[in-house]
């Protein structure tokens, strides 16, 4: 193989196969020595274990990131001096966006979990303190041109685009059969492991994450809590290979001294060698690596997107719409609302949906979750049904519950600032005249939009034959009213509260 200069829509830099490859073929392998991380560089051990712990070094990434701010300052001497001279200086991800492009990411996932606060918070709260307390480690002279904001971003962007999970070695040792390729995967062969330790947004949404790790640092302030088995890496090389959806055509292996990109399918001379970082959305493409896949989307009419695109749906705004548009069933006080969502989320209940198009059948399936939590939401009985079954209420589509999903899912369109047709028609006309980061933030948008309304179109027709069938069957009785009628008197006769204002 060599690495070349591909295209920018091909990805840029990166690697091409100079012979024919076989699968299972081993492109190249990387001695374990050379995969920088916070146990392969000595800053960690120099600056003390407990110390390290202590400054809360050892949770999420900003300790990788301090390794990585030493190592380059080291320049020369360290050991990784010709690998950081190959990495990128600067990336076209949103966290180095402009405001004015940032607001055409409005109403995307992205814009929540960009989390620029959270990590500046972290730098002042955490490098730059540990930084500044051993002087012997950190030359006080580098502080303000090594050790800065923008070098904390610049690493991990880096970490963000280029990374890998592995799992520890005494892991693997323990538990993996070294001559069983199935076994040796590496835990995760995508990058950006930004999606592996991706949590959903939190539901009060206060505040992002520019490294999604950032949400476990909060929460993982106890030190007797278990360790991670798996750590986020640097591997040189393995890092230059590029992605596109459902392309790749190599994936990295490991054995206890190194690491193997081994092929999976046969390449041809001339022919990119492709990783996967996880056929990811775009949304999650733009925010971690600062592309989008822009392919042919099969089933259209000659239309283009990621086929792994996807919307969320925040829960807080079922609740909202369910207070809206059912106020005569959602009678509930505020603490009754908040200890059915505090149920759901113990049960291990999401606060955040997942909307998606099979890319294989072009079917939409209406998240069962979903569901279940507007039932939860809307009436009484299914509360009382579920606290005392332990059981989350049954993914029914009455009337009622889709007319709160169709309410969400208009709303939840209304958060961009322009509609589906407006960005369609740029992106069908004047795509190549917009700037890099408008581009991209119009295929976001388009992608995500284009889901939310194919479920808004599914769901509403589904609710028009839901009401057809109600107004059939109330025609057809004389007396003797529906079970969801009936449930939502007895809604009703629970008198309870008026809501005084929304829940969040
Ligand atoms: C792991 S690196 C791959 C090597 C990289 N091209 C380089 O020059 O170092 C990931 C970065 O490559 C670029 N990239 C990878 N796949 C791409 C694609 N399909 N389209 C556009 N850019 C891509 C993005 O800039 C991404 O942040």
């Amino acid at each position: 193989m060599d690495v070349i200069q591909f295209p920018p829509s091909e990805g840029g830099r990166g690697a091409v196969a100079l012979k024919d490859i076989p699968e299972g073929h081993t492109v190249f392998e990387i001695p374990r020595s050379l995969v920088l991380s916070t146990r392969t560089s000595t800053l960690p051990q120099r600056f003390g274990g407990n110390a390290w712990k202590k400054a809360m070094l050892h949770q999420g990434w900003s300790g990788l990131i301090l390794c990585m701010m030493w190592e380059a300052a080291q320049g020369s001497h360290s050991k990784w001096s010709a690998y950081f001279d190959s990495l990128p200086t600067s990336f076209d991800t949103p966290m180095f966006w402009n405001d004015e492009d940032l607001t055409e990411l409005k109403g995307t996932s992205v814009v929540d979990k960009l989390g620029k606060d959270q990590a500046e918070k972290d730098f002042t709260e955490k490098i730059l303190p540990a930084v500044q307390s051993r002087p012997d480690l950190f030359n006080s002279q580098d502080i303000p041109t090594k050790y800065t904001l923008e070098t904390y971003h610049l690493m991990g962007t880096r970490i963000s685009s280029r990374s890998f999970t592995l799992e520890k070695a005494e892991e693997e040792v323990e538990h993996h059969d070294a001559d069983d390729p199935a076994e040796n995967e590496a835990a995760n062969t995508s990058m950006g492991s930004a999606m592996d330790v991706d949590g959903p947004p939190s539901l009060d949404h206060e505040q992002g994450d520019e490294h999604p790790d950032h949400q476990e640092e909060e929460e993982g302030n106890n030190e007797e809590e278990e360790e991670d088995s798996t750590e986020v890496v640097m591997i040189p090389l393995a890092d230059i290979l590029n992605a596109r959806y459902r392309t790749e055509n190599v994936k990295l292996f490991y054995e206890p001294n190194c690491l193997k990109m081994v092929s999976t399918k046969p390449i041809k001379a001339g022919e990119q060698i492709w990783n996967t970082y996880g056929d990811l959305p775009n949304a999650e493409l733009l925010r971690g690596f600062g592309h989008v896949d822009y392919l042919p989307l099969a089933g259209t009419d000659n239309k283009f997107g990621n086929p792994g695109d996807v919307v969320e749906v925040r829960a807080d705004l079922f609740v909202q719409c369910a207070l809206e548009v059912h106020p005569e069933h959602v009678k509930e006080a505020e603490s009754e609302l908040i200890e059915r969502i505090d149920w759901w989320l113990e049960e291990g209940g999401d606060d955040v949906f997942v909307l998606e198009i099979d890319p294989d059948s072009s079917e939409l399936e209406i998240p069962p979750p979903m569901l279940s939590f507007t039932r939860l939401i809307l009436f009484q009985a299914e509360w009382e049904r579920a606290k005392s079954k332990s059981k989350p209420p049954k993914p029914t589509m009455d009337m009622q519950t889709l007319s709160v999903l169709v309410a969400v899912l208009e709303r939840r369109l209304q958060a961009y600032d322009t509609s589906l047709e407006a960005d369609e028609s740029i992106l069908n006309t004047r795509l190549d005249a917009l700037s890099l980061n408008k581009r991209h933030a119009l295929i976001v948008r388009v992608g995500e939009k284009r889901i939310l309304q194919a479920y808004r179109d599914k769901v509403g027709h589904l609710l028009d034959e839901a009401r057809m069938k109600e107004a059939g069957a109330s025609s057809g009785k004389s007396s003797g009213k529906g079970k969801r009628q009936r449930e939502a008197d007895d809604s009703e006769k629970d008198g309870g509260r008026r809501i005084k204002r929304q829940v969040r």
